[in-house]
């Protein structure tokens, strides 16, 4: 009996010496697998840590990297602040993602234009839910299908049918200003998004929301949204899926995110049946399209429904995505410069004055804005570019290098980002004398000529620049002279430096676009 139990003993205690042994050696396989993992990870990532060590940047800590010195919602005045102390291209570390800050326009020129650089990074995934994967977010070979149909849809043509929208929302925002007048200073972006929204809302859909003389719940989405998307871009937490899908944030996101889909979609869908049965009828009577496309002017939807129809075969949800992007893209950018214009007139009344001057002379005090009219308001063409090189919307735009990628004197290598800080290029003190004075004149032919062509690119520039550049001009010109023709401006902010800011999908000033208004004899 007692040997029995010994023997048990025994066994059990080999047993479990066994178990032991099973679990110390699957440990040590564990930790071997984990180094030869990371040993392998740090190996193939070797070209960035060496072209990381070439380059000058903030010390950075080990796993975090920058990532205290960068990321939080003031990322952007703490990116400026960086970028004026070392020079370009600078290299950031925000946890394992290598980036480097471009503010030089050689190095630019080589960038925009580069095949090597034409994806966008992945920094930008959360703005999707809002873009909805159109022109600016879809990753290179979507990108290059779409945007070869689409370009053609913003020919002169087709734009100069859009002035009249222009001019028509422009005098509205100018009707809805009255509220304004001798009140003091208010926060003019509140007016002008509305009347962008509804200018794009037009020409991007072929829909009328009446954004500026109704309550539209779609702008309080689109703000919510953007909110969101940009809190997950900035504050490290909410970074991870995993973390941020148990926040109440995710709920609330997707269910924006449902509400604007719907909100697109049924237009696309609409609009594609309308046109369906619109050319149902035409094969059974043409005579009837001729009569009813006379003077007709078509939405960018309507143009890429029939080129969809005709063999470029964009699905539904294809052509939503692109509209999301037109709108979004569109609405928010104008309204902010055009907004920074406002101000910029407001603080120089010797400027303003000779904006006035200009719009009288050329379009006389009462009659809408025609396209004709544009090419002669060449000095509000100059106070508008001058806007755009202190407060470019899109201050800094993110590429990602597939391919090693050569500088002058530096090789940015391939799997790192890189982020052209245009706001910084725009007031570097090496490329713009006395870069803080609002000066139009630099915009004179002869001015441009003496500087680098990449050393003002507030649309960005290469084959993937802003796809709205002559719209957002034409826009903004319309916009400006409506206003300044019937409103005397002013501002509390004294100086360009005074006017603090921040960033999300464009940047604005911290205490907004601050304004007062009077009625012009
Ligand atoms: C003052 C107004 C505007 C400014 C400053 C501006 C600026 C920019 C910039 C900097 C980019 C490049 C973004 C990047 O590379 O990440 C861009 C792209 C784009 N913009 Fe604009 N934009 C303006 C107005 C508009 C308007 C009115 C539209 C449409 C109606 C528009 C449509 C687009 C599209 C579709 C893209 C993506 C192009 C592509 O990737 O192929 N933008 N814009």
């Amino acid at each position: 009996m007692k040997e029995t139990t010994t023997g048990i003993l025994k066994e059990s205690k080999l047993a479990e010496t066994l178990t032991q042994n099973i679990y110390v050696t699957l440990v040590f396989i564990l930790i071997f697998n984990f180094i030869v993992w990371y040993g392998q990870y740090h190996w193939r990532r070797r070209k960035l840590y060496v072209a990381a060590a070439k380059a000058n940047g903030p010390l950075a800590l080990p796993f975090v990297g920058n990532a205290f010195d960068l990321v939080g919602s003031n990322f952007f005045s703490r990116a400026m602040k960086i970028a004026t102390v070392y020079k370009s291209p600078l290299r950031v570390w925000l946890g394992q993602k290598l980036i480097f800050v471009v503010t030089r326009p050689d190095e630019v020129e080589i960038i925009v234009n580069s095949p090597c650089s034409l994806e966008k990074d992945d920094v930008i995934q959360p703005i999707d839910v809002i873009l909805n994967n159109g022109l600016l977010t879809a990753a290179v070979p979507k990108w290059k299908r779409h945007r070869k149909i689409i370009m053609p849809t913003f020919n002169q043509k087709v734009l100069n049918g859009f002035i009249e929208i222009f001019a028509e929302q422009s005098e509205i925002l100018a009707k809805q200003l009255e509220n304004e007048v001798g009140k003091g200073t208010f926060d003019v972006i509140h007016y002008v998004r509305r009347c962008t929204l509804d200018i794009i809302c037009e020409t991007a859909m072929g829909v009328t929301v009446n954004a500026q003389t109704t309550d539209v719940v779609y702008m309080e989405w689109i703000s919510r949204a953007l909110e969101i998307a940009f809190l997950r871009m900035y504050v490290v937490w909410y970074k991870p899926d995993f973390i941020f899908n148990l926040t109440p944030l995710k709920k609330e996101l997707d269910d924006l995110e449902r509400k604007l889909r719907n909100f697109t979609n049924s237009v696309v869908k609409q609009k594609r049946a309308a046109y369906q049965k619109k050319m149902k009828e035409a094969r059974e009577r043409p005579e009837a399209l001729l009569e009813e496309d006379s003077g007709k002017r078509n939405s960018f939807l309507q143009q890429l429904i029939e080129l969809s129809e005709k063999g470029a075969n964009f699905t539904d949800e294809e052509l939503g995505g692109e509209v999301d992007t037109f709108m979004n893209a569109g609405s928010e950018t104008t309204g902010s410069m055009s907004s920074f214009a406002f101000i910029m007139l407001a603080m120089f009344p010797e400027i303003q004055d000779k904006v006035y001057e200009e719009v009288i002379k050329v379009v006389g005090p009462d009659r809408l804005i025609e396209y004709t009219d544009l090419g002669k308001l060449v000095y509000l063409e100059r106070v508008i570019k001058e806007a755009l090189r202190l407060f470019p919307a899109g201050a800094l735009i993110t590429r990602s290098v597939a391919k090693d990628l050569q500088l002058k004197n530096y090789t940015i290598p391939a799997g790192s980002s890189i982020i052209i800080l245009i706001i910084g290029l725009h007031t570097s003190s090496e490329f713009w004398p006395d870069p803080m004075k609002f000066d139009p004149d630099r915009f004179l032919s002869e001015e441009v000529s003496k500087r680098h062509p990449y050393s003002w690119i507030p649309f960005s520039s290469g084959p993937r620049n802003c796809a709205g550049l002559k719209f957002a001009m034409q826009a903004m010109k319309t916009l400006i002279a409506t206003i300044v023709r019937k409103y005397r401006l002013s501002t509390e902010y004294k100086t360009i430096e005074e006017i603090k800011l921040r960033c999300d999908f464009v940047i604005k000033p911290v205490e907004g676009y601050k304004l007062a208004l009077e009625l012009r004899e």
